[in-house]
């Protein structure tokens, strides 16, 4: 909704002129509650929708126990909760930084752990106006792109739950007016005026300066974030588009990849990098990366480390692996799982296509096993038996991924394939099934 048309209301009757779509008719919501100024106004705020909208209202105070007053916080959140007849979970938690972590990043990590557990379906957060604008700068400053800009949204997904964001239109000063109008209290986190930090700063020596000049300023900053969301998320469709037409079998090809532009190719190991889920490579990992990709020589294989994942080039192909997991097992029972379709097993997931070339369906339902490869197995094949070694070879595995390339042995101890590579001719029938296997 258009920031400016919502402000002309209270925020009462707007918030339940404008209530989410995706919120309407669920039936729990619970406020991340502080037990600042900001979180209490929304307290007070679904406490007084909650008849009108229907839905079972309850609070969740992180206690992290940082402040020498973090059990008053508490006990000023239980009095709010408590006189209004809305439930209220305490959880403690530990903020422990390890090295070169921010004491913020951590304890902002440990109120989304539990923020998780919540079982409401939405769970609503009291930023403000004034934060959205601070986060815009901020990610400006350390030369964010459109995805950073976009700030924070009204409305997202954190796993099965909405995460709410109700008060984005409204400045602090007319929180606090709102506070003043409903008689709230509120507790003052001392670390907000501790100028060491970076948001801190902005917001007590900086942007009053700004406001002196542009008193609009939140409002243009919050158009900023509004378009710069518009703006990621078609990047996100194109990239989306382009690792589509780029991946098979989960792999990329370079001579797909090659087609597009530079940036586009770049958005795209962005976007697979967050499909895989792997986490943040930081831009110039994957700068670097990228450049590699397209330059190094054929006997190399540049690689990226992203958390447990590893984008490794070999060929013509990008494997996005999960290398170094725990022990796979030496043998594994596969009875009766190729009418299933597909499964994971041997640290990925092993599918099966119907295939003129494929295994004999009658032989896979005497049993089959996945085993480890010991060396020196060699496959029945048309021209004689091949050693599997080399077929891993010509078929463009990794070396990285071959000793760990499981192998597919019938019930009377028969090798019959290797899966994704080729399947002994000795196996073989019409109507067969092909096995894939695609490592993790
Ligand atoms: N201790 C807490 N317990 C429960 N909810 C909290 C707590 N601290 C903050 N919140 C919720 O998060 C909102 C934003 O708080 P704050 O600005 O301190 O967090 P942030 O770290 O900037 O937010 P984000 O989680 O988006 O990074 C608060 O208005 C409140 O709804």
């Amino acid at each position: 909704m258009d920031d400016s048309r919502k402000k002309r209301l209270d925020p009462l009757s707007t918030l339940l002129t404008h209530w989410p779509a995706e919120l309407a008719g669920q039936a729990s919501i619970e406020v991340g509650l502080s037990g600042g100024l900001d979180s209490m106004v929304l307290l007070d705020l679904l406490w007084r929708c909650r008849e009108q909208r229907h839905f079972h209202l309850s609070a969740v105070h992180v206690h992290h126990g940082l402040s020498q007053h973090a059990d008053e916080w508490v006990e000023h959140c239980r009095q709010a909760c408590l006189a209004r007849g809305v439930p209220l979970r305490v959880e403690r938690v530990d903020v422990r930084p390890a090295g070169g972590e921010s004491l913020e990043a951590v304890a902002r990590d440990a109120r989304y752990r539990v923020y998780r557990q919540s079982s409401a379906a939405g769970l609503a957060l009291a930023h403000h106006l004034d934060d959205q604008s601070e986060t815009v700068l901020l990610q400006l400053l350390r030369g964010g792109g459109p995805h950073a800009l976009a700030a924070m949204p009204e409305l997202r997904r954190l796993d099965r739950l909405w995460l709410w964001r109700p008060l984005l239109a409204w400045s602090r000063r007319e929180l606090e007016a709102y506070a003043a109008t409903h008689a709230l209290t509120w507790v003052t986190d001392e670390s907000n005026a501790d100028t060491r930090w970076r948001r801190n700063l902005l917001r007590h020596d900086i942007l009053p300066l700004i406001e002196s000049a542009l008193p609009d300023y939140r409002q243009h900053l919050q158009r900023c974030a509004h378009m710069m969301g518009q703006a990621a998320q078609i990047l996100d469709e194109v990239a989306d588009q382009d690792l589509d037409a780029c991946l098979q079998q989960g792999r990329l090809l370079l001579s797909r990849l090659r087609t597009l532009g530079m940036p586009r190719q770049r958005q795209l190991l962005a976007r697979w990098l967050k499909r895989l889920e792997a986490g943040e490579a930081g831009p110039d990992a994957l700068a670097d990366f990228h450049g590699q990709l397209l330059t190094a020589g054929a006997d190399r294989h540049p690689q990226l480390r992203v958390g447990a994942l590893s984008l490794l080039r070999y060929r013509d192909q990008v494997w996005a692996v999960r290398l170094g997991g725990g022990p796979l097992p030496q043998r594994q029972s596969l009875t009766g799982l190729f009418e299933a379709g597909e499964q994971t097993c041997h640290g990925g997931l092993l599918q099966w296509v119907t295939h003129e070339r494929g295994i004999a369906r009658d032989l896979l339902r005497e049993g089959v096993e996945l085993r480890q490869r010991c060396g020196g197995e060699r496959l029945r094949l048309e021209v004689g038996h091949k050693p599997v070694k080399t077929l891993l070879q010509e078929a463009g595995i990794p070396p990285a991924l071959r000793q760990s390339w499981p192998l597919l042995f019938l019930a009377d101890g028969r090798l019959a394939a290797v899966p994704s590579v080729a399947v002994a001719t000795d196996c073989r029938a019409p109507d067969g099934v092909w096995p894939i296997w695609l490592p993790d």
